[in-house]
């Protein structure tokens, strides 16, 4: 079974506004919204996927983030480890720069079910803060 590491910014502004984005229709987890990240490369650290990914995807330099929560998830076809770090302090302004749509959401108002289900506990952390 296919085995990922995955790196994820959770990206939170002084509103405690997080950006999220939307999957693309025809990939894995299709039309599920998401925090901006993907695959950990051989000879990278997590955050120095968390940096590229982020930069790649929504065309920010992340400066200050911290490991919120690491978890992991089977899929039918993959196993995946999910590391998501808290980002709050970035250069650029956030945007969907795949053509991927992208939107400011209240922390408060994250839905668990228009997320992946390996993000459920993610999300019930940051509800619960
Ligand atoms: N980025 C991201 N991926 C997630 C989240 N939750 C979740 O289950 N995943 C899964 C979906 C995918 O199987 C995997 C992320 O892979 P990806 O498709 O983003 O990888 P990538 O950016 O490197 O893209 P590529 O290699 O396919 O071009 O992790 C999440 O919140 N953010
Ligand atoms: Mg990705």
């Amino acid at each position: 079974m296919k085995q990922l590491n995955i790196a994820v910014g959770i990206i939170r502004n002084t509103e405690r506004q997080i950006f999220i984005t939307r999957r693309a229709s025809d990939a894995h987890m299709g039309d599920k919204w998401e925090f901006p990240g993907g695959k950990i490369e051989q000879g990278e650290s997590p955050e120095q996927a968390l940096v590229r990914e982020l930069s790649e995807e929504v065309g920010i330099e992340a400066s200050r983030y911290a490991l919120y929560r690491k978890l992991e998830h089977s899929f039918p076809d993959r196993h995946v480890t999910l590391w998501f770090y808290l980002v709050d302090a970035w250069q650029g302004e956030p945007w969907g720069k795949e053509g991927q749509p992208g939107e400011w959401i209240p922390q408060h108002a994250l839905k668990i079910d228009a997320f992946p289900p390996a993000n459920v506990q993610v999300i019930e952390q940051l509800l619960a803060e």
